[in-house]
């Protein structure tokens, strides 16, 4: 790499040279401006510097990684070490320490559930019994004063007397988890050699009555708010006694009953069957059943069903660290569970995981870009200030920037292609070159005023269309065909700069090449030069037309020699334009333009798939009184065919009716022809683009969603006005603003009168064409006037009869004209009017203070004598002592004697107070005068 000057390395890298100063300082290389050289050596550092910065955020995103995974790791490992003490703990402890772990278990999970329930000594101990009793002799035995409830698990017990209609799975579920789930019926099945994998649902047990039949447990409660969802599982209230005794009242149990939402049913997993209370004749004991968790089987759910019948007492062990494990298991779910609860219920205030990837379509503010990251923005300022680059929070910076900050955050930033909506709409796929056939050539004719252009374009018309068409009524539809040598040839109508300027505004190309008219005897003029700028801007090529030969004052090659100076070198002199000699007039040389044109055209290989989807541009459109919306549009691609479906901008509908320029009915119009169609629902705007849909739904859909679109855009470009620009004029205290909207009735007088309109030049006022378009006044403009402080203005269009009610409700401004003049000059002396008015001091006249008084809770009263003019109370004042301005404010009072006077004429005494000031001396003179506003001319 050679040397490069700092504002060109910064270019390069499409950074600013100050944000290169910036790293150069910080690199501590010396360096004067960005005029100064950077050699190869500065360069490299600067490249290091960069990659530095990228190595260095890697590595810290790395390291945090590493980090996280570590305490991740570190935190499992401790809770397996809980885990594995807790069943330790468990397997060798006295009574009393299991009293103790299980009241500690009751203390958790009292904790996790947000309860303050916890087990009474008594209960304790009870519950330390039971489970003693069950360990003991390795099974389950119902104790006597449990009969009703069995074997039922210890933990159930606590809500017994607080809620006894409640079953006790509810119970269960309600407080705390079952821990004689899936426990109690295995040791019952081995005990009575019946085990029921299921108890039956229901009937049994309820409210502690007997059971009228099997002792289905009631299940787990409904969890009305879900968050002590069925937690503590099923544990099936225990059936009461049978009726006929003879199948006894069982416990059957279904795990935590689901829960209203759904998501946290059953956590405690499958039903801690316990034993129904003793039968009647005492044949049979009672069975647990149980019903795994509806949404998923928890830690201990899967055991009723599925478990294998208990394990020998040998196994007690095992079984008890099993279980812990379970337990515990079931703790951290719960624990996680109520994360997410707590999350949801502070509304997602919880910090959310900072992402790691971050997708962006392009440069974007670095509020956004902040807001992507999920970081503060102040944060990222920050960022970027270290890197040297200066932005604000609604500064825009570019994907290397982002790049930079990203990797500082150790963030992976993926640039992709912002897709493009309108080319989906538009439904554009690619042609297969194969499928291309040639087409001819669209060309517009531009050039300085009165150098011949219409002259032309009528003269090619004439020449070569009556010619070829004979009987034909030509018909202006902006655009026409003529043939030459067999060929067809397009010309747009429109005089070439709106053919470019609008055109090109929307984004839209339709012209192949252009010809550029100069008279031979004027030559290059203004016009001409911009003529050739907008065809360079559209890369379109120029051929010249030196017009008006047959005038004798007529100098072609002072036209040539004027035109190399904008690039245009006639191929004699070593270029590449062509130059054609003409006379629109006489009709000469018309030929040899035309075939030039043919020659251009040959060498750009125009192209177009007249099979493809049907495409192109609204060159022209209009209300027509009698057929409604007319559009002239030019087909660029595929064969527009007589009821298509079109799209044009925010309009759509089948092609009712199709003609070209020269008045006949067609049904088809392949690439490059100019034709005017009807049908569209509305009038579209010169230079929309159009397609062909193939259902009229899908056409509706794009138009409704381009309409909100373009509703919402202009609401926002005008609140923008309302918020920022008026602030600023307020601010500025002398810019005011007229929003206008401009409907015609076509779109040629549309543009005409925004384009006066905009040249009106009022100092202080600018006029502001918020919206225009052809055809009748809407209610949708008068929303949009409503919203905007707009006026409107129809030029030859009426509102419609809902427009009308709307304006009046809104008061909206309509105004309605037939004479551009009118519009314009009533336009003018309207925001003359709306100007701030300018103001001017008129002195009323003096007054010489001879005395003054001093007044307790009134003041200074000076004693006058009106010298000139008069005092008037409502006027402003001045002290004037000794030629100097001591005070300028308000006359407070004016008084005649004792009375208030509303004036004091010359040559009167009067009481004079100030407003708010009291120095007043002997010899002070009191100037009178008013603001009066000035008209402007
Ligand atoms: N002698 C002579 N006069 C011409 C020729 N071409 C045009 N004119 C005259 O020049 C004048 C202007 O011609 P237009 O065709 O109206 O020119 P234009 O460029 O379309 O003018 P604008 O529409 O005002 O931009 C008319 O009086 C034409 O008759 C020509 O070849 N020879």
């Amino acid at each position: 790499m050679t040397k490069v000057r700092v504002y060109e390395y910064a270019k390069r890298l499409n950074m600013s040279s100050k944000e290169i100063l910036t790293i150069l300082t910080r690199l501590d290389i010396p360096v004067a401006n960005h005029m100064s050289v950077m050699d190869e050596a500065t360069i490299g550092k600067v490249e290091n510097f960069f990659s530095d910065v990228k190595k260095r955020a890697a590595e810290r995103h790395a390291h945090e990684v590493e980090k996280e995974l570590r305490e991740r790791q570190q935190r499992r490992q401790d809770n397996h070490n809980r885990t594995d003490d807790n069943a330790a703990r468990k397997t060798s402890g006295t009574g009393d320490e299991n009293q103790g772990a299980s009241l500690e278990r009751n203390r958790v999970m009292a904790d996790q559930t947000g309860q303050t329930a916890r087990p009474t000594s008594r209960e304790g101990d009870r519950q330390d019994d039971s489970r003693r009793d069950g360990r003991d002799n390795g099974q389950y035995r119902p104790r006597s004063n449990d009969a009703h409830t069995g074997g039922r698990p210890s933990y159930g017990e606590q809500r017994r007397n607080d809620d006894t209609r409640a079953g006790a799975g509810r119970a269960q579920g309600t407080d705390r988890p079952s821990h004689g789930d899936g426990q109690g019926r295995p040791r019952q099945d081995r005990e009575q050699g019946n085990f029921s994998s299921r108890g039956p649902r229901g009937a049994g047990g309820r409210d502690g009555r007997p059971a009228s039949s099997n002792g289905g447990g009631r299940p787990g409660g409904m969890n009305r708010d879900g968050n002590r969802s069925g937690f503590g599982g099923g544990g099936g209230r225990p059936g009461g006694p049978s009726r006929d005794g003879n199948r006894g009242g069982f416990g059957g149990g279904r795990s935590g009953g689901p829960s209203r939402d759904g998501n946290r049913g059953g956590f405690g997993g499958g039903g801690g069957g316990r034993s129904g209370g003793p039968s009647r004749d005492g044949n049979r004991g009672g069975f647990g059943g149980g019903r795994p968790a509806g949404n998923r089987p928890a830690a201990g759910g899967i055991a009723p069903a599925q478990q294998k019948p208990a394990a020998p007492g040998s196994l007690r062990k095992e079984k008890e660290k099993g279980r812990d494990k379970q337990s515990f298991a079931r703790h951290e779910e719960f624990n996680e569970q109520k994360l997410q609860r707590s999350k949801r219920r502070n509304g997602g205030r919880q910090a959310p995981a900072l992402p790691t990837e971050v997708t962006v379509e392009g440069p974007m503010s670095v509020g956004d870009f902040a807001k992507a990251l999920q970081r503060e923005p102040a944060d990222v300022i920050k960022k970027l200030l270290l890197l040297g680059i200066m932005a604000t929070i609604n500064q825009e910076i570019d994907t290397d920037a982002m790049e930079l900050i990203a990797s500082e955050y150790g963030v992976t930033l993926n640039v992709v292609e912002p897709v493009d909506e309108e080319a989906l709409d538009m439904l554009i796929e690619e042609e297969d070159p194969a499928n291309l056939k040639p087409r001819p050539p669209v060309v517009t004719i531009m050039g300085h005023v009165d150098h011949g252009k219409t002259t032309l374009l009528d003269a090619i018309r004439e020449s070569k269309v009556t010619a070829t068409e004979s009987g034909g009524i030509t018909q202006h539809i902006g655009a026409y065909q003529v043939e030459v040598n067999g060929r067809p040839i397009t010309f747009l109508d429109t005089p070439g700069h709106e053919a470019f300027t609008t055109m090109r505004a929307r984004g839209a190309q339709v012209t192949d090449l252009t010809i550029l008219v100069v008279a031979a005897d004027d030559g290059v003029m203004p016009q001409t030069i911009e003529a050739i700028n907008h065809a360079k801007a559209a890369n379109v090529p120029i051929i010249v037309a030196v017009n008006k030969i047959d005038k004798p004052d007529a100098n072609p090659d002072r036209v040539q020699q004027e035109l190399t100076q904008y690039g245009l070198v006639p191929e004699a002199w070593g270029g590449d334009t062509i130059f054609a000699p003409i006379s629109a007039l006489k009709k000469e040389g018309l030929d040899e333009l035309l075939e030039m044109v043919l020659l251009v055209a040959d060498v750009q290989e125009l192209k177009a798939n007249p099979n493809g989807r049907p495409r192109g541009t609204v060159i022209e459109a209009k209300l027509d009184k009698g057929r409604g919306s007319v559009a002239t549009v030019l087909v660029q691609n595929g064969t527009l065919k007589v009821g298509d479906i079109v799209v044009a901008g925010t309009t759509y509908g089948r092609v009712r009716a199709m003609v070209n320029d020269m008045g006949r009915r067609l049904k088809q119009a392949g690439p490059s022809m100019p034709v005017e169609i009807q049908g569209l629902n509305g009038v579209p705007s010169a230079g929309d683009q159009f397609v062909v849909y193939d259902d009229e739904r899908g056409a509706r859909n794009l138009v409704e969603k381009r309409m909100s679109r373009e509703k919402q855009e202009q609401m926002q470009t005008t609140s923008k006005v309302t918020l920022d620009d008026l602030y600023k004029q307020i601010q500025e205290g002398k810019v005011a603003e007229l929003n206008v909207i401009v409907k015609a009735d076509v779109q040629g007088s549309v543009e005409a009168l925004v384009q006066s309109i905009e040249k009106i030049d009022v100092s202080g006022v600018r006029v502001k064409v918020i919206h225009r378009g052809a055809g009748a006044i809407t209610e949708s403009d008068v929303s949009l006037a409503a919203a905007s402080n707009a006026i409107i203005i129809g030029f030859h269009v009426r509102p419609d009869v809902n427009a009308t009610r709307m304006a009046e409700a809104e008061k909206v401004d309509i105004r309605l004209y037939r004479v551009i003049y009118n519009v314009i000059s009533e336009l003018e002396s309207a925001m003359k009017g709306m100007l701030e008015p300018e103001y001017k001091e008129v002195v009323l006249g003096h007054a010489e203070v001879r005395e003054t008084f001093t007044i307790s809770r009134i003041g200074t009263v000076a004693g006058c004598y009106v010298t000139d003019g008069k005092l008037s109370r409502d006027a402003e004042a001045r002290l004037i002592r000794d030629g100097i301005v001591v005070y300028e404010g308000k006359l407070d009072s004016l008084k005649r004697f004792k009375d208030d006077a509303r004036e004091v004429q010359t040559g009167f005494e009067c009481g004079v107070t100030l407003e708010r000031f009291n120095d007043i001396k002997n010899g002070d003179v009191i100037e009178a005068f008013v603001m009066e506003a000035v008209k402007r001319d």
